[in-house]
């Protein structure tokens, strides 16, 4: 089930007539202290949510570089997928509960020596990852508190405002052309999305991995902040997007993501089959594996 909730949902005006929160100012009980705090977790997914605001903050929580295994996308969408049903619930801050990193991106190894089965099982959970947050009728603000290449930085993409820890240290980038693979059409029209073509085309074929000051110049951030302070201007930020009416917010992010997301619904299997038989082929597999054993000597 292909969760496309901004296409198949007619539920915005339902959502906002029924939400608990002060239309003016989504975050006005959260500021009067009357705080309801729900926690949950699945294995890799921490969540908090706060119901007087109606923000949920997801972490993140697969050390030691919250890779996205083929669990972690799974725990993933089910936990939007609750969010998104949850009347309490209107917008959620994307962080990472690991010190330095956001998230390394795809787990490398769910692509490396499986059988054809296993890697379109995963690249179905990539896809349903990808609907499920660009499609998500709430605010989705990133809270990028670490390094972020490849799908790392997609899902940071594909939230409406991404805010970065202002460390040198962390880098963000689509960087798949640096492991030998290649970025699909739909990470590249996240990207365009954002970035505009020429500056898309450049960043793709070289694998760009940008500095925190590069990607607030080429606009992949939005807002850097110092590191103590990701989490306090999220909560800022979220206030801010809540108080906009939700049905004319919703349909506008609709109407701007339409057209991608129904790009790969429309192409899905055909998706799935492309990367199933790029990802099996020897020469990917020699250049994943190459990859692989030059991260671990990075450490010897
Ligand atoms: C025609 C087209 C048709 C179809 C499509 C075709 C192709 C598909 C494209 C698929 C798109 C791919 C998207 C991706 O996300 S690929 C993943 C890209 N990720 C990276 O390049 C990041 C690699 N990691 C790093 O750079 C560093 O680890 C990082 C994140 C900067 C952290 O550094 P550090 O803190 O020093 O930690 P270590 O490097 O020591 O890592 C600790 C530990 O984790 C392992 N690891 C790191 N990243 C990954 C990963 N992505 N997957 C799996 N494992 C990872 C690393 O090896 C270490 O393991 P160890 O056992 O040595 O402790």
């Amino acid at each position: 089930m292909a969760a496309l909730t901004l296409l198949r949902r007619g539920s915005a005006p339902a959502r906002l007539l029924s939400g608990t929160l002060n239309a003016r100012n989504p975050c006005i009980g959260a500021t009067q202290g009357c705080h309801l705090r729900r926690h949950f977790s699945n294995n890799k997914i921490l969540v908090e949510l706060d119901e007087a605001s109606g923000v949920a903050i997801m972490k993140l929580n697969n050390p030691p570089v919250n890779s996205l295994s083929l669990e972690l996308l799974t725990e993933f969408c089910i936990t939007i997928e609750k969010l998104e049903m949850d009347r309490s619930c209107r917008g959620v801050i994307l962080t990472s509960a690991a010190p330095k990193i956001f998230s390394a991106g795809l787990d490398i190894t769910e692509m490396c020596g499986k059988s054809a089965e296993h890697y379109a099982a995963f690249w179905r959970a990539v896809q349903e990852l990808w609907l499920t947050l660009y499609g998500s009728n709430m605010v989705t603000i990133a809270a990028i508190n670490g390094t972020s290449p490849a799908a790392g930085c997609l899902m940071a993409m594909c939230c409406d405002f991404r805010i970065m820890a202002d460390n040198p240290k962390y880098t963000i980038g689509l960087n798949e052309t640096q492991l030998g693979i290649v970025a699909p059409f739909w990470f590249k029209d996240t990207m365009t999305n954002i970035l505009g073509h020429r500056l898309t085309e450049q960043s793709l074929q070289l694998g760009q991995m940008y500095t925190t000051p590069e990607a607030l110049k080429i606009g992949l951030v939005d807002q850097l902040v110092p590191e103590d302070k990701v989490q306090s201007t999220a909560a800022a930020v979220i206030c801010n997007w809540l108080a906009v009416p939700a049905h004319a917010r919703q349909i506008t992010k609709s109407m701007m993501r339409k057209q991608n997301i129904e790009r790969l619904v429309n192409h899905r299997e055909a998706d799935i089959d492309n990367f199933v038989n790029f990802i099996g082929k020897d020469s990917i597999q020699k250049s994943l594996q190459v990859y692989m054993d030059r991260l671990k000597q990075r450490k010897q």
